[in-house]
């Protein structure tokens, strides 16, 4: 029997007692049964937070429109920023990249067993290198080369393609390029890129030779929401790997790559199923 269509309910609020309540009434008073209910309430923040994957019971089938239309009210009672979405409607997603391939196969393969409930609406890029790679999975590739004078106006052509594809997700996938403030304000909340340290250790464009020279037994990767300042965005999910006194910067490079891609696919995948919320300078992640 087709399952029935599964929706999210994604919500946070200034904390408080009877949210909890109201979120479980509103859903039961629909027929609606709940698979996943996840909160947090930050105590420090004063801030709740909660995640809610649902489906209508019986022959009920309102449209998502009508069930916002319902929702208005508990959520101007509870002064609530929220969204509701479709469960099974694959996000659209941007793909930035640089030279470096093995985060975008990554992202490309998840996507084609289906672990990754994604659309790649387009692969970025300021190199033509990884142009095949895209194209050979029916990826448009878009060349937009970078330099200190045309970066204001390749940023705007970036924000157009992002427009004009209906994008929801911008990934960083080692794009190797400092976005400006504005186009860290433009796409706030919906940029994620991955750092190859584990931060805040070993900022920058070159961490792995950072940690070499340290002498660390820990290098790292770490996903996180792109903020105007460097390396400092809201921290999603982090990986760490063991390094030894006979790894030379290659060797540390070679090592970092699977964690790179696997802390990029599990926090792409996290924001995509609307677990993650901003929390100030942190993060909750369902
Ligand atoms: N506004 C932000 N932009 C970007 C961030 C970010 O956190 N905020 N992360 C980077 C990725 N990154 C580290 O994870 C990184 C990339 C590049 C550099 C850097 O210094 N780049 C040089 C050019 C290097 C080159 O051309 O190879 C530069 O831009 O001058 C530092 C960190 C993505 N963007």
């Amino acid at each position: 029997m087709k399952s029935k269509p599964a929706f999210i309910l994604k919500v946070s609020c200034p904390g408080r007692s009877g949210i909890v309540a109201a979120l479980g009434n509103f859903l039961a008073d629909r027929g609606c049964f709940i698979k996943e209910f996840h909160q947090f309430d930050d105590l420090d923040s004063g801030r709740f937070f909660s995640s809610i994957e649902f489906v209508f019971e019986g022959n009920k089938n309102p449209s998502v429109d009508q069930f916002r239309a319902a929702f208005e009210v508990t959520a101007l009672r509870f002064d609530m920023e929220w969204e509701i979405r479709d469960a099974d409607k694959p996000a659209k997603v941007l793909i930035m990249v640089s030279k470096y391939d093995h985060c975008l196969r990554d992202l490309l393969y998840r996507r084609s067993t289906g672990e990754l409930n994604i659309e790649i609406t387009a692969v970025v890029s300021n190199h033509e290198d990884l142009r095949n790679l895209a194209e050979r999975e029916g990826v448009p590739y878009i060349h937009l080369p970078v330099t200190k004078e045309n970066k204001p106006e390749q940023e705007v052509r970036l924000l157009e393609i992002v427009k004009e594809t209906n994008t929801e997700l911008v990934v960083l996938a080692r794009y190797m390029q400092v976005l400006s403030n504005t186009l860290c304000e433009q796409l706030a909340g919906r940029c994620i890129n991955i750092h190859h340290s584990f931060l805040p250790g070993f900022k920058g464009a070159k961490p792995y030779l950072q940690a070499y020279e340290r002498g660390v037994k820990l290098i790292g990767a770490t996903a996180h929401y792109v903020t105007a300042n460097l390396d400092e965005g809201p921290i999603i999910d982090q990986m760490v790997e063991r390094a030894s006194h006979s790894h030379d910067p290659q060797h540390l490079t070679q090592v970092g790559r699977d964690i790179e891609a696997q802390t990029l696919a599990r926090a792409v995948k996290h924001h995509v199923g609307q677990r993650v919320f901003q929390n100030g300078l942190r993060t909750v992640v369902f």
